[in-house]
């Protein structure tokens, strides 16, 4: 794991926007396509305010979700929508988005559905994460009903998941994915997640989901 300290929350997130703009535009050139995979949650806006204003080839790159909750785009938890309001826009709203939700009761139901969209952008090129101060990453949760299943070698692109402290029923890529990306990312604000970090450092993936990514990852953190 490499660790990067910035003095302040706005250089983090300039300076990581930057090195994930390089990156794309990197896999762009030696692929013809990139794919970009990114968190929800309240941590990544003001890196996508600046990658949503940057010049690259965004209509060769698709983005997606690590994970979604399990909720229609109109509701204010449902990191699609951060993703239409905060990524997909100005030049980067010629980006592909690969959807982690479609209209149905529950998320077993399109499993297969979104699986076979986002198949064909694997290997991920450029994997950015957030973690929660549980250890979580993705909807990878401590305690999680098929946690086991979806840290597995054999895990399938997606799983349906719950736990208590998730709220809603989730969608998540699996951790084999997430470890197979070619640049993995790691953004945290605030002591209480590097205490978390360092926690995990010493724990199983299985207490500590975000361990299952830690080896090959770049931590960036800001107080
Ligand atoms: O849907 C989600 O909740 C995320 O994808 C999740 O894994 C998130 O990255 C962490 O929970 C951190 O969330 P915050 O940035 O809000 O602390």
């Amino acid at each position: 794991m490499k660790l990067i300290e910035y003095p302040d929350r706005e250089l983090l997130f300039l300076s990581l926007a930057n090195d994930i703009a390089a990156q794309l535009a990197d896999a762009v050139r030696q692929h013809g396509r990139a794919s970009f995979s990114v968190p929800g949650g309240t941590t990544p806006g003001p890196v996508f305010d600046t990658l949503s204003g940057t010049e690259l080839p965004w209509d060769q790159i698709a983005v997606f979700l690590n994970d979604e909750r399990w909720v229609s785009e109109d509701s204010p938890r449902s990191n699609t929508r951060l993703l239409r309001e905060r990524l997909l826009r100005g030049p980067a709203h010629r980006a592909h988005l690969v959807p982690l939700y479609a209209p149905a009761e529950a998320p077993e139901e399109m499993l297969e559905a979104l699986s076979d969209g986002i198949r064909p952008h694997l290997p991920i090129s450029v994997l950015l994460l957030g973690m929660g101060a549980d250890m979580h990453t993705a909807s990878l949760f401590p305690g999680a009903d098929r946690l086991a299943q979806a840290l597995a070698p054999d895990a399938p692109v997606l799983m349906a998941l719950r736990a208590e402290a998730a709220g809603e029923p989730r969608i998540t890529l699996t951790a084999r994915v997430l470890c197979d990306a070619m640049n993995i990312h790691i953004l945290i604000t605030g002591a209480e997640k590097r205490a978390a970090l360092e926690r995990a450092r010493h724990l199983s993936a299985e207490q500590a989901p975000i361990r299952a990514v830690l080896d090959n990852a770049t931590v960036h953190w800001a107080e």
